[in-house]
């Protein structure tokens, strides 16, 4: 797809300073869903990755992060004809869960995953909104890890490449559609 795609998707991003803090420019990506074609293509994108990469690997499961990452990844799992994963924050899951905690600014917090549907040796394809500090998405590996599941790529839309989050994640592959550097 060409980089014209990428521009106009990076175009509908909106940008907040100071929200929710000063200091930090917020990305929302919610304006990107006034434009179905435009959201589609985002997806499209993550599947072409997937396809033009991972030709050999047979995906198992697509693993979306609360929240934003549920926006995302029920519409990839069902491109690549698999099934959708939620990873919540913790308490919102019912059943047995695995959980890990992950440090944020100021404490920690915990994300957790149902146990059942996967089995160890899995492939599994992770997906959020933004890669920032990493600590998210890096937790959500190690909760995989712990399943003793293969992640195959880590998929975002966009990434704020001066936090370096890529470096969190022990060499796991990342594609991400859009950059900014914070
Ligand atoms: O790379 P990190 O520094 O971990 O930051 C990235 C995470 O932060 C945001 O989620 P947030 O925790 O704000 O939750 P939300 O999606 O429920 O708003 C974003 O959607 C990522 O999940
Ligand atoms: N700058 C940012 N904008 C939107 N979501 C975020 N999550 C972490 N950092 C963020």
């Amino acid at each position: 797809m060409s980089q014209n795609v990428v521009a106009e998707i990076k175009s509908r991003i909106g940008l907040f300073p100071n929200f929710p803090k000063s200091g930090v420019e917020f990305k929302d990506i919610f304006p990107l869903f006034q434009s179905p074609s435009l959201f589609h293509k985002v997806v499209e994108l993550f599947e072409e990755n997937i396809k033009e990469n991972h030709q050999e690997v047979k995906i198992d499961a697509v693993l979306g992060l609360d929240a934003r990452g549920f926006l995302f990844g029920p519409l990839l799992a069902s491109k690549l004809n698999t099934s959708f994963v939620p990873v919540r924050k913790k308490g919102k899951l019912p059943g047995h869960v695995v959980s890990t905690s992950y440090a944020l600014e100021y404490g920690e917090d915990s994300i957790e995953m149902q146990t059942g549907s996967l089995k160890e040796g899995d492939n599994v394809v992770i997906v959020d909104d933004l890669l920032a500090t990493g600590g998210t998405m890096a937790a959500a590996c190690k909760l995989v890890k712990q399943l003793k599941l293969n992640v195959v790529k880590c998929l975002v839309v966009i990434e704020l490449t001066g936090l370096k989050g890529r470096e969190k994640l022990d060499g796991t592959s990342v594609y991400s559609v859009i950059q900014y550097e914070f």
